[in-house]
């Protein structure tokens, strides 16, 4: 198949390689030309393992990134949508998936054949059918269900993992205005075996997404809330209490041979420092100020992110419980994207902890293995200083703070086994034995 996707971010320049790599002829397009140049050049514009290596198999020869928007689209049969939806304060912004719209109508207007425009980015729901398709006919002149169909198939993949998520998707979720939209859609997928495939509705396949990210989102507060009882009761651990949890029937699969198989969902019942990234607080608000709009009030969902906002403080009462001040106390911070594997830094926990230990007026040093160019952008020299190595980071300090999981981190006890005296160690993700570090703390210890 001929497929054009607009937006080269994550999922757009994810689902072009991978579909490339499946057999279809992949434009990508984009308005950032500087993007597109590298895309060309057979390097990602971000990091993501193995995304590089799927590049360079397929630029030019069943993947091509272009600007040339209206080419795009006339060489194409189907077309994803794959643009930013950011949380603008007040409810989604659409205004990058309304602009791809009016593009797409206004080449489809000089378009013969049947073309299927199919919503990848996530929007609330009604967003594809009342939002995306009024304007396809306005601008195209033409006659949804008729010259073009419409479909919305929401993207689950995870940063840091997006390949083999894209690849071995759980679930594909194929939503459309009509059976010819959902089967053209349904043969995009061709290749992708073993996989629950979902028919639907627009406005169903866009519910979906807000619904399971909503679902993370509230098992990481839950576990958060219940992790911040046990350290305030003192002797008791969210991380055993949490393996005791799932190990009931109803959060694990039974294999025939009497195998328990944990699903991956339960792996977000991990207390921590709170949940970032440009997805889980993002759809949270949004869903929340859709809801409002139906006078349909979401106060639990409200309540996930309040926890959420409360957990850096979390970690400042583990370093209080040792530094009743931290007016000069010398702290590292390890890792600052906002889960490991990527240099994503947004929403990231570790920039609200060190806004909130500077103003303690703490000495902060910090090292991500990848982030730190990208963390440079945000984070001023006056806040913390950015570190090369591990080694350096953990160099003469009073205090460490885990605060995304990297690998490299394991290595931790072992750097730190000779120092004289001890750092506090405060693991904000719970990721190191307690018993390996003299002086260590925990959220939900
Ligand atoms: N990042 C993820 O892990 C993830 C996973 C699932 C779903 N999503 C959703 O997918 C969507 C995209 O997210 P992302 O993280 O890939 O975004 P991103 O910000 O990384 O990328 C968006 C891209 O769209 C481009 N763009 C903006 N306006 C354009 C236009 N008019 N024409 C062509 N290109 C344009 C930008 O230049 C940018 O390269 C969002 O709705 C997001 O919620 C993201
Ligand atoms: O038990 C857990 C699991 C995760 N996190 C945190 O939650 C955030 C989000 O992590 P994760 O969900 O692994 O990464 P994302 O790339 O944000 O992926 C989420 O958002 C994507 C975009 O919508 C979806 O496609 C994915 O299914 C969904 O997991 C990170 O800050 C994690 O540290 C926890 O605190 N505890």
């Amino acid at each position: 198949m001929q497929v054009s996707i607009i937006g080269t971010g994550y999922v757009g320049l994810v689902s072009g390689v991978c579909f490339a790599e499946k057999g279809h002829q992949v434009f990508c397009v984009d308005v950032d030309q500087s993007k597109v140049d590298q895309i060309n050049q057979g390097v990602s514009p971000f990091y993501e393992p193995g995304l590089n290596e799927l590049l360079e198999r397929n630029i030019h020869t069943r993947l091509k990134a272009t600007t040339d928007f209206r080419q795009a689209i006339l060489d194409t049969d189907l077309s994803l949508i794959a643009v930013g939806t950011p949380f603008d304060g007040k409810e989604v912004d659409l205004t990058y998936v309304k602009q791809v719209a009016q593009q797409i109508g206004e080449a489809l207007k000089d378009k013969s054949t049947y073309h299927l425009v199919v919503v990848k980015s996530t929007v609330v729901p009604g967003t594809t059918d009342q939002v995306v398709l009024p304007i396809l006919e306005a601008a195209s002149g033409k006659k949804a269900g008729v010259d073009f169909g419409v479909g919305m198939n929401p993207e689950f993949l995870t940063e840091g993992e997006a390949i083999d998520d894209f690849m071995y998707p759980d679930r594909i979720v194929l939503g459309g205005i009509d059976e010819q939209s959902i089967d053209m859609l349904d043969a995009l997928y061709t290749g992708f075996e073993n996989v629950d495939r979902l028919r639907t509705n627009n406005s169903t396949a866009e519910m979906i997404k807000y619904t399971s990210n909503s679902l993370l989102a509230l098992l990481i507060s839950f576990s958060n809330e219940v992790g911040n009882l046990c350290s305030a009761i003192g002797n008791t651990d969210i991380v055993e209490v949490m393996k005791g949890v799932h190990n009931s029937r109803y959060l694990t699969t039974v294999l025939p041979n009497g195998e328990r198989v944990v699903p991956p969902i339960t792996s977000f019942l991990a207390a921590g420092c709170g949940f970032g990234g440009s997805c889980l607080p993002k759809d949270v608000k949004a869903l929340i100020a859709h809801g409002e709009k139906y006078q349909s009030l979401m106060p639990l969902l409200d309540a996930v992110i309040q926890v959420n906002q409360s957990q850096p403080q979390q970690v400042i009462a583990r370093l209080n419980k040792h530094f009743p001040s931290l007016d000069g106390v010398k702290i590292a911070i390890l890792g600052l994207s906002f889960r490991p594997n990527t240099n994503d830094m947004r929403e990231t926990p570790a920039i609200p902890l060190i806004k909130a230990l500077k103003a303690q007026n703490a000495s902060l040093k910090a090292y991500d293995p990848v982030a730190n160019s990208e963390a440079a952008k945000l984070i001023r020299p006056e806040e913390a200083e950015l570190c090369n190595s591990l080694k350096e980071v953990l160099e003469n300090v009073d205090a460490i703070v885990l605060v995304t999981r990297w690998d490299e981190f394991k290595a931790v006890p072992e750097l730190i086994a000779q120092f004289d005296p001890q750092p506090v160690f405060v693991d904000g993700r719970r990721m190191l034995d307690k018993n390996s570090i003299q002086r260590y703390e925990g959220i939900g210890l």
